[in-house]
Parts: C-alpha cells; structure tokens; sequence
C-alpha cells in the first residue's frame, strides 16, 4: 500500500445557514486506505463525503482530493474528480426500469462520447466489462432483470458494479447497508472491500455499525456536532470498546451532559486514542 494521501483536509468548515455541519476538520487518507466514518445522525458523515467529492464546497479551509483544490475548482475541474470518485448510496440509486446490466453502463458514461440508450448503443468493450463485473458482484446471471426486481442486496451489488465502471480511485459510500439484513449486509460490505482492495481503491464509508466498520475498515474516524473527535486505527483498538465508545455517543446525546447542563462541549479536539476518546465524546 502507498502513502500517498489522495484525500486532504485542513480546517474545513461547512455552513448550511446557521446549521454548521463540519467545524475545523483536518484529516489525510492515504491511497488505499479503507476509512469509516462512525457518528450520530446529523454529525456531519453526509457532508464530508458530498465535500470531498464536491458536491459541497467548503464555506472555509482546504481541501484536496486527488490533486484537485475541491475550494477553487471550476465546475469542470469538479466535474473530472467527480468521474474518479464513485459513490454507493443507502438507497442504492439505480434506475430500476432498466436492467441491471444496463445500470451498471451507466457508470461508464463518463468514459464515452454523447448520450447512450440501451445496452447495444455502448461499445462492445464497454458492454463485456460491465458483465464482468456484475460476474465479479456474483450477478452476472441477473445482466438482463430489471434493477427494480432485484432484492436489496442484489441492487446495492449492482450499484457497486456501476461505481466500479467509473473505474475510481476512490469510493465513497453513504450507509451501504443501512436498509440490509445483517448477514446481506456483511456480504455486501466483504464484496465492496474486497474489490477495493483489488483494485488498491481508497474507501470512505459511513457507517452505523460499528462491528461492520471494526471488521472491514482498518481506520474509524468518529464526529460529533461536525467536529473530528476520533481517529483511531480499528487494530489497535478492540470491538466492545469502540462499541462502548459509540454507545456513549447515543448516551449522551438523549441524556443531558452534567458537565455543561445539557449543552454539548464545542471545544471537543481531535484525539488518536482510545482513551483520550472516551473524554471527548
Ligand atoms: N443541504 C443542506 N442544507 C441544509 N442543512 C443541511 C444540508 N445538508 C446537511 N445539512 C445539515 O447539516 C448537518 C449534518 O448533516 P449530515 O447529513 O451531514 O449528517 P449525517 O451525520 O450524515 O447524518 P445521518 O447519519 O442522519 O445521515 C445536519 O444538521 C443537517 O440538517
């Protein structure tokens, strides 16, 4: 593995009106590295990755992503990196009338000229790599069902082929498995990382789970109001404590803290380990 860093931040912050949604986050992932983003609903998970692909741009701070100034870009400049970075959604974002072959062309899209309308108006080249991957997904039978008939983990496998077709270098995934059943969604996360890994594609999920983002990822970082207040290598840290680390998060965000009266600490710093993290969140 490199040690390139694709993905830079430094002191990004992100304002949606008064709602700030990242405060003064710095962090670097290098090629390669598998990351989960572990935080309550509303921690700012979303919008770290809409910001580093681009989708947002920062209210202030730096970021680059695989080279490209996400802050200063032009609308092509961000369209390109948005063709190098795919994402998988919770929702899974297929199209479901077309099949599920055709689904995963459409990642390809970025790669060829004009507007495309069935699987027969891609080149032949296109059209066998797309069935190799949905070989790869274990669905190469499945290349001509429409998307929409599919189960749940059958269309996140094929939305995964899709991001593949992008050929990126990295993956972004918002809540994969959020709407799985646990054991679909243990094979889907093992199918996205494995390929990832394959293909030495740097990965960035969000994730509730945290024995999921324990067992595939090998960095978790942790928000909490948009500030980074974890940041811990999953290794070297063990399950139930991270799991005790998150319980607390849902603790005290139904508990009011006696520390603050009921308010949030806003100073919360990044920490690296364990134990300094238990104090922060
Ligand atoms: N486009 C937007 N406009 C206004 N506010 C937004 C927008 N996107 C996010 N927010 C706000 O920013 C904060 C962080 O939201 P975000 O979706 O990043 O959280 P999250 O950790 O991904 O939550 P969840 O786990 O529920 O998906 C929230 O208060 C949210 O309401």
């Amino acid at each position: 593995m490199t040690t390139t860093p694709v993905i830079s931040l430094r002191h990004v912050s992100k304002s949606f009106g008064a709602t700030q949604a990242l405060d003064n986050v710095s962090l670097e992932v290098s090629a390669g590295q598998m990351v989960a983003l572990l935080g309550l609903s509303g921690s700012g998970k979303s919008t770290l990755l809409r910001t580093i692909n681009g989708l947002h741009r920062p209210t202030s701070g730096e970021i680059r992503v695989l080279g490209t100034d996400v802050a200063a870009a032009r609308r092509s400049e961000l369209r390109m990196l948005r063709r190098q970075v795919g994402f998988v959604f919770q929702q899974f974002e297929l199209v479901g009338r077309l099949t599920a072959l055709e689904n995963v062309l459409s990642g390809a899209l970025g790669r060829v000229r004009g507007p495309r309308l069935g699987t027969m108006s891609y080149p032949l080249a296109l059209r066998k790599e797309a069935l190799a991957r949905l070989e790869r997904v274990g669905l190469a039978d499945r290349a001509f069902q429409r998307a929409g008939t599919l189960s749940g983990g059958q269309q996140q496998r094929v939305a995964i082929a899709r991001a593949m077709m992008q050929q990126p270098q990295i993956l972004l995934a918002d809540e994969p498995v959020a709407s799985l059943d646990p054991e679909t969604s243990d094979q889907v996360m093992d199918l996205m990382f494995s390929i990832c890994q394959e293909q030495n594609i740097t990965v960035v999920v969000c994730l509730h789970q945290v024995d999921l983002a324990m067992k595939w990822a090998e960095r978790i970082i942790g928000l909490r109001e948009g500030k980074l207040v974890l940041d811990v290598e999953s290794a070297a840290v063990d399950k139930t404590q991270v799991m005790d680390t998150y319980r607390r998060v849902l603790d005290e965000a139904s508990e009011p803290d006696p520390a603050t009266g009921g308010e949030a600490p806003r100073d919360a710093e990044p920490v690296s380990t364990y134990s300094s993290a238990r104090q922060a969140i």
